[in-house]
């Protein structure tokens, strides 16, 4: 479980995030949507250490990290994906992979990855280098890699943008069978309508404080918030 109480965040003295209460659940997908500029992102990247908290706490796992840099958060198994800078770029598919699972002996790697290429289908892909493959394909590759290491908690930020449709819906794909195998998926997303369809819960963000959260099948039918903010009929 990711959890956030009274999260005042933002960057250097600029506050983004106010008060934000935020619950994510192990087996669920948990949408953050909102209009631009709202915090979507700023709320991920406190979580993962990477935006300033002023004030709240936030917890992975029940371990209270407010406090972590984010490489200790990453160690208890949490993952940020971005669509940029999410993998290294002149490495190939492989090694990117076994960078990300440099503790694991040979044994271990060689199982973990045939596990991971179950789940992720890159397995074409191993020998190429990183800036070879589309944004689509380095999103997946992201995925694997946080697999490797054994994340459980993944936080995706706008997954799908400037992805086709096909891609779209396979990166989406593999959030839900994430969450389908138990584990903690936060979804932030600009197209509202493709993450609350696929998501359990749901948190709309505008200006930096939490204007909705409960089930994401009733925001997705919530006329008057989603004409408002989501840009939905
Ligand atoms: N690194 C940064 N330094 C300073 N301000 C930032 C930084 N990143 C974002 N901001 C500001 O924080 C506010 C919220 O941005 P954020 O990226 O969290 O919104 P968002 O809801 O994810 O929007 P979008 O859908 O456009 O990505 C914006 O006003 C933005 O300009």
């Amino acid at each position: 479980m990711i959890r956030a109480e009274g999260l005042d965040a933002g960057y250097g003295k600029l506050q983004v995030l106010f008060g934000v209460d935020f619950v994510a659940e192990p087996g669920k997908i948990t949408a953050v949507v909102g209009p631009n500029g709202s915090g979507k992102s700023t709320l991920l990247k406190a979580i993962a250490g990477i935006a300033k908290t002023f004030s709240g706490r936030v917890y992975v796992g029940g371990v209270d990290v407010t406090n972590m840099p984010p490489h200790e958060r990453a160690r208890l198994g949490l993952a940020y994906l971005q669509q940029v800078k999410n993998v290294f770029q002149n490495l190939t598919v492989e090694e990117n992979l076994k960078m990300a699972a440099y503790a694991l002996d040979e044994g271990k790697y060689r199982q973990r990855l045939e596990e991971v290429l179950g789940l992720v289908p890159i397995k074409p892909y191993l020998k190429r280098r990183a800036l070879e493959l589309s944004g689509g394909w380095r999103q997946m590759v992201a995925v694997a890699m946080a697999l490797m290491r054994d994340a459980k908690f993944f936080m995706f930020d706008e997954p799908t943008a400037q992805l086709s449709p096909k891609f779209a819906s396979e990166i989406l794909a593999i959030v839900k069978r994430l969450a389908d195998m138990g584990y903690t998926v936060v979804l932030a997303e600009q197209n509202a309508k493709k993450a609350l369809e696929i998501s359990n819960t749901a948190y709309l963000l505008v200006s930096g404080r939490v204007s909705y959260s409960g089930p994401a099948q009733a925001l997705l039918e919530n006329r008057e918030l989603g004409r408002l903010y989501l840009g939905l009929a």
